[in-house]
């Protein structure tokens, strides 16, 4: 894989600051992201998602750890990895009396991009603004600003995109927007990074997920694979006849009796697949041993059980 960003051991401490105490925002995060993939960052609130994008992008000045982005280190050459970096932040932010067009050739010029009227109404059209170019910022809605703040990332034609929640608070329309940009963008070979809360957004889009808590990086695994190595199957059969206890065969099938022996639960499986199989199974074992069943419940943990579950219970959980 070729490696666009590697982070290692990266700190950040906010010193305490009017009776507020310091707050460790990153804790020695590792994180290596290669070139052309589309990797979520999911974390709770405070979780250290925004101060990391800050770190890369030159705004937060981290207390110790380094940042390698293009092969180059983020502490001696900033400027020239910042101009192949885009970002759409969190909180909109820019002069409201400017117009939409000139607001996105100016941000061209801003990373030292020469000008490019082509590639300004390219990134306009595919944000639905090509109509509203020479209306001014202020007189837009909250999502048409937000549309602004993505077209300003792109301006530049960076290479490595940092999208901090970019559909916190926008409508349908916008989203569902954002995630074909997202796929357009894929094309081209853009490395994406996207910080989120939506975990059916990093489902639906990311190749890789990250997992980060109290600054620290629990898990980085491939989509897939971690569904695979966390995900759980359950079942609940539910018996006609309650029971008082199970048939050792059946009870070391992962099996147990619940609400007065009436449900008899099933919890296992990888997210394989090898659940339903186990499930099948057991459910020919209670025919063998006479046992009547009246109706079953199956259900897969989704990513969000395993994010839940991580950062209910740290990394442990990851093991
Ligand atoms: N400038 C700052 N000064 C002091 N503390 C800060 C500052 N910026 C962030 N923090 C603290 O650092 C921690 C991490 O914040 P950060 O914004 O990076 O988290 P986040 O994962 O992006 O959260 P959210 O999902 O709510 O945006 C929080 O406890 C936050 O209060």
């Amino acid at each position: 894989m070729d490696i666009v960003l590697d982070i290692r051991g990266l700190t950040k401490q906010y010193p305490a600051r009017g009776g507020a105490p310091a707050v460790t925002a990153l804790d020695h995060a590792d994180l290596a992201i290669g070139k052309g993939e589309i990797f979520a960052l999911l974390g709770p609130n405070g979780a250290g998602k925004t101060t990391l994008i800050g770190a890369v992008c030159g705004l937060v000045r981290p207390t110790s750890g380094t940042i390698m982005a293009f092969g180059k280190d983020m502490r001696h050459d900033w400027r020239g990895i910042r101009r192949r970096i885009g970002l759409v932040p969190q909180e909109l932010g820019f002069d409201i009396f400017e117009k939409v067009g000139r607001s996105i050739a100016f941000s061209r010029g801003l990373f030292g991009a020469p000008a490019d009227p082509g590639r300004v109404e390219t990134v306009l059209r595919s944000l639905q603004l090509w109509d509203k170019r020479d209306a001014q910022i202020r007189t837009l809605s909250g999502g048409m600003k937000r549309r602004v703040l993505i077209a300003k990332a792109l301006a530049h034609d960076p290479e490595l995109l940092f999208l901090d929640e970019p559909t916190a608070g926008v409508d349908v329309e916008l989203r569902r927007d954002m995630w074909r940009l997202i796929d357009t963008l894929r094309d081209t070979g853009t490395t994406i990074i996207l910080t989120t809360h939506y975990i059916e957004e990093a489902e639906e889009m990311a190749d890789r997920v990250g997992i980060i808590d109290k600054g620290r990086i629990l898990l980085v695994d491939d989509k897939a694979a971690m569904m695979a190595r966390l995900g759980r199957t359950e079942a609940r059969f539910t018996l006609a006849e309650p029971l008082a206890m199970l048939p050792p065969p059946i009870a070391a099938m992962n099996a147990t009796l619940t609400q007065g022996g009436s449900v008899l639960c099933y919890r296992g499986g990888d997210g394989s697949g090898k659940g339903k199989q186990e499930i099948a199974e057991l459910a020919r074992m209670l025919v063998e041993h006479d046992i009547v069943f009246t109706a079953l419940d199956v259900s897969e943990s989704s990513l969000e059980d395993i994010f839940v579950n991580l950062v209910e219970n740290g990394a442990g959980a990851a093991r």
